[in-house]
Order: structure tokens, then sequence, then C-alpha cells
């Protein structure tokens, strides 16, 4: 496409990936702020990213159905809303230059199992967002994948985005690498789809391994939680299985060179793309995770346990929790594709977002995030401590007080008795 010739309507420009040249007399060349539009953006990633462009003068929506648990930062608004509700996103989507839809359901835990939920939001949502970004003409969507969408437990060794297929999608082992690949597919399908009125809408997806960084609240308190009730004394899967991992901060880094690598200043060479984005390392998960037993004060898991055992006791889990959902909650420990993401070896490569994204991971150490995390929980602990300790005074006196009230009143004055 070419570049839209000066003097063109902001909705063309935008339309067309560029930035608008703005028609006011005083400022003719100064271009107004960019939009831009993350789903999911309550959550742990959609929320930093969505930060970071703010703090480099993007106006910024973050729309989630959950507020952020941290303060918003200057430059960004948030938005109480469903990928669900078309609507909603029609409304919330006026005037975005750019959306990243990071919004997804089922990733671990119990919400692994709730298949409806999972199907709804994962691929009728995606629908809906793709289908919102051409109505309101916005010309790029970046979709956070998953490296699930092409492992299904088959060792994968340097992988790299021309050489592994997708994983056939009937054998996928879980509801949520299954929609998650349905969603990446519908993303890439939709790359070049026509704008009404002019322009092109240009998509590219991002799948990233496991993400870890300050505060991240879904993978690093659930095993530090399993680690203090002593239920990781076992390992299991060889030791020189490996897989990636991905700071938060690189892979915020890859989705801001990503939206930009779908404009025309960068020659759309993200049009139509898939990356695969990690630290540039491959570890043991065993080894990898040595820290944080090492600063929680346990001993690393030293009793080996075929990875059989394990995967099976998993599916009983699985279905003691499908049983029993009508009547409690009982979460499984370990569900059969997380034992396969431990014990079977999937690795990436990054070149191709290192040439074509200009991606250059910075250095990191799983360390300094678990010595942040177990001083910000004993910090809290502590903090609950004097909590609990100062709510046991209050009520001890208010028993004291309601002690002697009932003194007084049956006449018995306490200096009396
Ligand atoms: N965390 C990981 O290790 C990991 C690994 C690979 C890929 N990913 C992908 O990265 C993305 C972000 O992951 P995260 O760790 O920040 O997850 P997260 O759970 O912290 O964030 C996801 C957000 O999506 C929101 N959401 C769920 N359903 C929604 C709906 N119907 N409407 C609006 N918002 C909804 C949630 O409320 C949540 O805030 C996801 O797409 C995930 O699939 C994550």
């Amino acid at each position: 496409m070419k570049p839209n010739p000066a003097g063109s309507s902001p909705e063309a420009c935008r339309a067309a990936g560029q930035a608008p040249q703005q028609k006011t007399q005083a400022t003719p060349m100064q271009a107004p702020r960019q939009k831009v539009l993350v789903t999911g953006g309550g959550g742990y990633l959609g929320f930093s990213l969505g930060s970071s462009l703010a703090k480099s003068g993007t106006s910024v929506i973050l729309l989630d159905l959950r507020r952020p648990q941290w303060k918003l930062s200057p430059g960004t608004e948030f938005i109480q809303a469903d990928v669900r509700d078309e609507e909603a996103l029609y409304r919330a989507f006026e005037g975005v230059d750019c959306v990243f839809h990071v919004a997804s359901y089922g990733m671990s835990g119990v919400e692994k199992l709730q298949k409806e939920q999972i199907e709804s939001i994962n691929v009728g949502g995606t629908k809906l967002v793709i289908n919102v970004c051409v109505r309101r003409r916005v010309p790029r969507l970046i979709y956070t994948s998953t490296v699930n969408v092409v492992f299904g437990g088959k060792p994968i060794e340097q992988g790299d985005e021309d050489s592994v297929p997708y994983f056939p999608l009937e054998k996928h082992m879980d509801h949520y690498s299954r929609t998650k690949a349905i969603a990446d597919q519908l993303t890439l399908m939709a790359n070049g789809t026509p704008l009404p009125g002019g322009g092109t809408l240009r998509t590219c997806v991002l799948r990233p391994p496991g993400i870890y960084g300050p505060e991240e609240q879904r993978h690093l308190p659930r095993v530090a939680s399993h680690i203090k009730k002593r239920l990781f004394m076992f390992r299991f899967g060889d030791r020189g299985t490996q897989m990636n991992w991905v700071h938060v901060h690189n892979l915020v880094q890859a989705h801001v060179l990503a939206a930009e690598a779908l404009t025309v200043a960068k020659g759309y060479v993200a049009s139509g793309q898939a990356y695969y984005i990690n630290d540039g390392e491959s570890v043991n998960l065993f080894e990898w995770m040595a820290p944080l037993f090492e600063k929680l004060g346990y001993s690393q898991p030293w009793i080996q346990v075929p990875t059989s055992w394990v995967y099976l006791t998993a599916a009983v889990m699985e279905y003691v929790h499908l049983a029993l959902r009508p009547i409690c909650s009982v979460q499984p420990l370990l569900t059969r594709s997380e034992v396969r993401s431990v014990a079977v070896t999937h690795t990436f490569q990054i070149a191709k977002a290192r040439a074509q994204l200009g991606y250059a991971p910075d250095k990191f150490r799983f360390a300094d995030v678990v010595e942040e995390y177990v001083r910000s929980t004993s910090r809290r602990s502590r903090g609950s401590t004097a909590r609990t300790l100062l709510r046991l005074l209050l009520g001890l006196l208010l028993l004291l007080g309601l002690l002697a009230l009932a003194l007084h009143l049956v006449g018995l004055q306490p200096s009396n008795v």
C-alpha cells in the first residue's frame, strides 16, 4: 500500500496504519497522540503493556472484565467490558489506532477445565475483536498467542515459525491451547481485510512461553504455595528437558515493536506474521526454579518419580475436579497438559523477531524476581500478623467492655464484686 498523500483525513491515515497529520495551523506537522486499546488490560501483561505505552505518550484504553489491581498510570483509561459484548467493544474502539488483543481465559489452574467459558472468550471474543476492528476501521491488530498453538506434547527443539506447523486441533489435550490456536489462525486470516472507506486491517501474532516478572500473579504464587505445603518434594521428567520463559518487560518490548512493524514506516513487515518471543534462553524447569526453593527456605525436590505416574495422578485429579464440580471446587495440583509442558522439551528460536521486529531481549534473573516476591510477601505477612494482633486486642477490649456493662446492668459494679 502507498503512503497517504498529505492532507488525507485522519481516518484514512489511521486506516493505513500511519500517524495522521494534523490540520491545525499552529502545529501542522505534529501528529496527534496515538490511541491504542488493550483487551485484558486489567491482567498482568495487558496492564504492563498499557502502562509502558502510556509512559511513552500514547493514549491507552485498558479494557477488561475486572479492574486492574494496580494504580492506573497517567494516560490510561480503564473500561470495564467483556470481549464477548460486541456493542461494548464498538463503543470502546472509537478513534483507536491499534488494538492489542491480550485477554484470554483458561490458561492455568481450575480455569483450565471450564470448557464453555474458554471457548466463548478465546474464540468468540477474538472473532468479535476482529469484526469490531473492521467496523471501526482500526488498521492494526496484535494478538497475544502462546507457544501452545504448536506444542501439544511432542518434543520441539529450537522450533521456528516456518518449520513447526500448528498442532492438530483435535489432538490438543486442553481446551485453552486448542482455542488459542483457533484465535491465532483467525487473527492471521483477518490480515489484509479491507476496511470500509479505504485502508486495510493488518494483523500479527506473538507466541510467548510462560511469563514471569515482578508481581506476576499466575505462576509464581501458585508454585510457591505448593512448595510451602510441601507438595513439591518430587521432580519428574528428564534432567535434559528444556523450555523457554519470557520476562514481562521483554514481552512488552515485543508487542510495542510488533505494532510499529504493522505501519508503513516499517514496510508493514509484520503483516500476517507470527513470532516466537522469549528471553533467548532455554532452561530446565526444576533448575530454573531452584532460587524459589532456596529463597523460601525449602529443599529442592529430591524424589524422582516417573512422569507416567505424575501424568496419571493429574488425570485422576482432573476427573475428581469435574465429578465434584457441582458440589465443591477441588483444584487439581497439576493438569495433564502442565505435566507435558514440564516433561517434554519445547524450545523456540527468536531469530525472526530479532531480524524483522528488531526485538532484543534484555537479560533478567529469575532469582531477582523471586527475591522481590519473598520480600513483598513477608512484608504482607508481617502486616497481616500486626493486623491480627490488633484485631485480637480490640476484640478483647470489646469483650471486657461488654462484661463491665453486663455487670453494671445486673447491679454488680465491678468494684463490688
Ligand atoms: N501468563 C503466561 O505464562 C502466558 C504464557 C503464554 C501466553 N500467554 C498469553 O498472554 C496473555 C496475557 O496473559 P496474562 O498472564 O497477562 O494473563 P492474565 O490472566 O493476567 O490476563 C488476562 C486478562 O484477560 C481478562 N479477561 C478474561 N476474560 C475476559 C473477557 N471475557 N473480557 C475481557 N477481559 C477478559 C482477565 O480478566 C485478565 O485480566 C494471554 O492472552 C495469555 O493467553 C500467557
